[in-house]
Order: structure tokens, then sequence, then C-alpha cells
């Protein structure tokens, strides 16, 4: 006998663009999102037995996103993506929680003369912040039956490519009958950076929104912050104890946030040999030329929290 053992549903890649207008000054702020809203819940017999009568039609949630947009602020992405998830709990008793993705999207304010301009904007990089939350239903205390919220927020920052041309080394890896990769004191170091903190759990959507902006907003500004002052100014010994640095960085930054972790691709940049045309010299202190790789990368991860006992025991 078959048994379901995990559903959710809803929809994804919602589109949503807000344009929001100070009409005093004239000045227009655009926030451009992605949205993913996933559901799960009493919602078994939909699968099992083709009852639609547990189903809030996808449809449905997609417009909910639009009139959510609509009636809230989408920034900080964090408390939109709170009050979206309760606003399901709240509406259907079967839904048990609400899985929120925002995707935000850079639309940087132009400066035209100097100036910055009050309507125009452009996109400088492929860099997105991004909020997963998950809204739940929690057992309350008694015996009434009755429920609490639980919301668990995971910020993060994706896309920001960066890269140093000094000031990276690796050496003293393992070196063995398989190894072919030359220690290096001096390289170029390239990522796409993947950073996500996670937050203490939030008990409502009110405790979300108590000081959000700022809570969130300034997170981000400092994840990024020491993202990108750590990566210019260290001397690399590899991707490992850099992205560790970062970690502790933004922990000590951010005293609300209880877990941070990277996901950092290693892009390579190979030296070439052109000794071969006219004996030039294009290697250790001469190389200037540079062959990008688009494949394979390094891949390393890790996430550091702040009490080494959560630590998975070896
Ligand atoms: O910083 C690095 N970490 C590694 O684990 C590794 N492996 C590799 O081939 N190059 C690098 N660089």
């Amino acid at each position: 006998m078959p048994s379901l053992a995990s559903a959710r549903y809803g929809k994804d890649n919602v589109r949503v663009c807000k344009v929001q207008r100070d009409e005093k000054t004239g000045v227009h702020t655009v926030t451009e999102i992605t949205v993913c809203c996933l559901l799960e819940g009493q919602i078994e017999t939909s699968y099992t037995a083709a009852d639609n009568s547990v189903v809030v039609a996808t449809d449905s949630i997609k417009n909910t996103i639009y009139i959510k947009a609509k009636e809230h602020p989408v920034d900080p992405p964090e408390l939109y993506a709170s009050r979206l998830g309760q606003h399901f709990l709240d509406t259907y008793p079967h839904i048990s929680s609400a899985h929120i993705n925002v995707i935000v999207h850079r639309w940087t304010r132009m400066a035209v003369d100097g100036a910055p301009h009050p309507h125009s904007f452009f996109r400088d990089g492929q860099e997105t912040r991004n909020v997963e939350a998950t809204v739940a239903r929690t057992p309350g205390g008694g015996s009434s039956g009755a429920t609490n919220t639980t919301i668990n927020l995971k910020s993060s920052i994706a896309g920001l490519s960066v890269l140093k041309s000094t000031g990276s080394a690796f050496h003293g890896f393992v070196r063995d009958e398989y190894t072919t990769l030359p220690e290096t004191w001096d390289r170029i170091l390239s990522t796409d950076v993947d950073c996500a903190w996670t937050w203490k759990p939030f008990d409502s959507v009110a405790a979300v929104e108590r000081g959000a902006a700022e809570r969130f907003s300034k997170a981000w500004e400092s994840a990024r912050d020491i993202i990108m002052r750590l990566f210019a100014i260290e001397e690399s010994a590899s991707v490992q104890n850099t992205m560790y640095k970062m970690c502790d960085r933004i922990l000590e930054a951010v005293p609300e946030v209880d877990k941070v972790g990277f996901a950092l691709p290693n892009k390579h940049y190979f030296e070439l040999d052109l000794s071969w045309h006219k004996g030039i010299k294009n290697t250790g202190k001469d190389a200037e030329v540079y062959v990008p790789q688009s494949g394979p990368n390094g891949l390393i991860k890790c996430e550091v929290t702040r009490d080494a006992s959560t630590l998975p025991h070896r």
C-alpha cells in the first residue's frame, strides 16, 4: 500500500513589480520580486482520492500574492513573506504551513548629472536578496487544541560575483598519486557569493514586524559589507578559511541570527603558458593573460552556528 510521505503545492515564479510614489517629492521606489508560495496541511486526499475540496487553487495563491503586495509593503521581503504566509494559515484552517520564497532583483537608482534620478533605475548585476520563510502552526499550550505560529526566516544574498587578482594562496593540501595541482602563493580568486543567515524563530508576524525595516535591511547590508570587505582585504589561505571568517564576522554583527552559511563556487582562472610563441613569459610573476574556466569548478560549503555543540558528531 503506497503512502503519501510528503506533499506541498502552490505557485512558483510569480513576478511582481511594486512602485511606491512619494507624492511630496515625486521620488519613486521600485521593487521587483519573484515569489514562490507552497502550502502544506490536510491536503492528502487531493493526491490520494481526487478530492479537490481541500485545494486552494494555485491560481488563487497567485492572486493572493498580488493582493498582499498591494495591501502591504514588499520591502523588507522578510516581513512581506511572513504576512503572506500568515494569511494562508488565518484563512484556511486545514493549511498547517506556508513556505514562501521571495527573490528581490536589483533596480538601482540612476545618477544623472551627478544627482539621484527620481524615477529611473538600472540593473547593476545579477545579485539578488532572498528570503525563505516558513510560517507554521505549532501546538499551543493547554488542552484547548489552540495553535500558535512559528515563523522561520532564512535571508540570503545570491549571485554576487566577485574576483580578486592577488591576495589568495592555496598550498599545503594533500599531495598523492592523484594530485596534479601545483601549490600557489598567489592566484586569482573568484566566486559567486551565496550566503544565507538563519534568524532565531519568531512567534508571530508582530514579532517579525517589530523594527523590521531596520533589522532585516541592516543585516543584509552588514552581511554584504563584511563579505566584500573581507574578500578584498584578507590574505586568503583557501576558500574554506575565508568563508569561515565571513560567517564568524556576520554572526558577530547580527546578534539575532543563529546560523550563517555559504556555498561558494571556486571559479578557476588558469595560467597560460605562451612560451611556445617567441618565448613569451606569461606564467608565475609574469602572468597577465589568464583563461577563465566555465567548468568544472570547486564548490565549497559550510554553515557556522554560535554553539559548537550543535556540530554533527563524528
Ligand atoms: O581554496 C581552495 N580550496 C580547495 O579545496 C581547493 N581545491 C582546489 O583544487 N583548489 C582549491 N582552492
